[in-house]
């Protein structure tokens, strides 16, 4: 049932029924039609997701955090050492980090998985899913074999299943894993061939010159494991992530399932890169939360045919702009639902 080619599968295209029903029903409500922008578009996305011509509005909300390291921090790609991550992990834990102040403000709750972290962890409110210690340095090797990438896929489908048997009916990206820009900005090269100067950026807060070093390690990794970009396992495997993985499964997990899902930063719009070159339909029940601020992130939006709802200079990652999007998501779904019609209100409509 979690398998990946079965997953795979499943996914099937919006309701279109669903969506035209909505368009209509968008210009009977007391405004100029149209007048509610990217609010009208997202409400009936969600009806095309869910076949509702009315739909509710998506609750209970959780934010998924894929947690995973990257061998590829020996080359000095990030400014941050790699034990961060399993200090970050515990910092989730006790409720002190970015997303567990924005998910609870944002009435979700914070999902958070060890799909690779290089160190052990025992804590009870963390999902153990751990596929390896870490992925391998893809400087000089691929950085996970096929079989760890499909497994790792295959947890985020899992994950996504086991949600939304639970209840879950929105669902959002997050990441925490030292290392993973370069891991996606590697990526996005691979899919589109362009060097990798041009999709490198600051991740964690490096310098000018220590961008070009990173960038230079990420063509190393592309020399090296040369990625088929027609093959989007062999991409996701040679210069991917654990936590990208997972991630990819996740966002198709959730369209096998019509759920919808928002699509956080940079790491979390890589790995909506790889599930929409291995199911294209999987497009269709993404939302993108926000632009981060790391360089190559608008381009990678433009490959997923995605419009972001915000643009507030974010490039922390961890799922904080997707949650912050779930408001604006929530508001979009009231609209439709709740405004008065011109015929109810008795306001008198437009010529055109
Ligand atoms: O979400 C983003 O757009 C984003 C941009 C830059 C960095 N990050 C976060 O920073 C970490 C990766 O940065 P780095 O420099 O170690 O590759 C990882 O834990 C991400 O969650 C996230
Ligand atoms: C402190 C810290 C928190 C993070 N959250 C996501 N990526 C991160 C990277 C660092 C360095």
């Amino acid at each position: 049932m979690n398998g990946l080619q079965n997953t795979l599968k499943r996914i099937q295209g919006l309701d279109q029924q669903a969506i035209q029903a909505i368009r209509v029903y968008e210009d009977t409500l007391t405004k100029p039609p149209g007048s509610l922008g990217v609010l009208e578009s997202i409400a009936a996305q969600l009806g095309g997701i869910t076949g509702q011509a009315f739909p509710e509005v998506a609750a209970p909300k959780a934010v998924v955090v894929m947690a995973a390291d990257h061998g590829v921090v020996a080359e000095g790609v990030s400014a941050f050492p790699q034990e961060v991550t399993v200090q970050m992990v515990a910092n989730f834990c006790n409720g002190g980090a970015a997303i567990n102040v924005l998910a609870r403000h944002a009435g979700a709750d914070v999902v958070v998985v060890d799909v690779g972290v290089a160190a052990p962890i025992d804590h009870p409110q963390v999902i153990s899913k751990k596929v390896r210690l870490g992925s391998a340095n893809m400087a000089q090797g691929p950085a996970l074999t096929r079989e760890e990438a499909v497994q790792a896929l295959e947890v985020g489908i899992a994950v996504a299943g086991e949600l939304i048997d639970r209840g879950y009916r929105l669902l959002a990206t997050g990441e925490m894993g030292i290392g993973n820009t370069t891991a996606s900005s590697a990526i996005v090269a691979a899919f589109t061939g362009q060097a990798a100067a041009a999709v490198t950026g600051r991740g964690t807060g490096l310098d000018a010159a220590a961008v070009g070093r990173k960038a230079a390690v990420i063509d190393r990794a592309l020399a090296v494991n040369r990625p088929d970009p027609a093959d989007p396992l062999d991409v996701l495997a040679k210069v991917g992530g654990l936590d990208i993985a997972g991630l990819a499964g996740l966002i198709l997990g959730a369209a096998a399932r019509r759920v919808p899902v928002v699509i956080d930063g940079f790491i979390s719009s890589a790995a909506a890169l790889v599930a929409a070159r291995l199911a294209p339909l999987a497009s269709g029940y993404m939302i993108a939360s926000h632009c981060s601020a790391e360089a190559a992130h608008r381009r990678l939006l433009e490959l997923l045919g995605l419009k972001p709802l915000l643009e507030l200079e974010m490039r922390l990652g961890e799922g904080t702009g997707a949650v912050l999007a779930f408001g604006i998501i929530d508001a979009a779904l009231k609209t439709l639902r709740e405004m008065a019609t011109f015929e109810s209100a008795g306001v008198a409509k437009g010529e055109a």
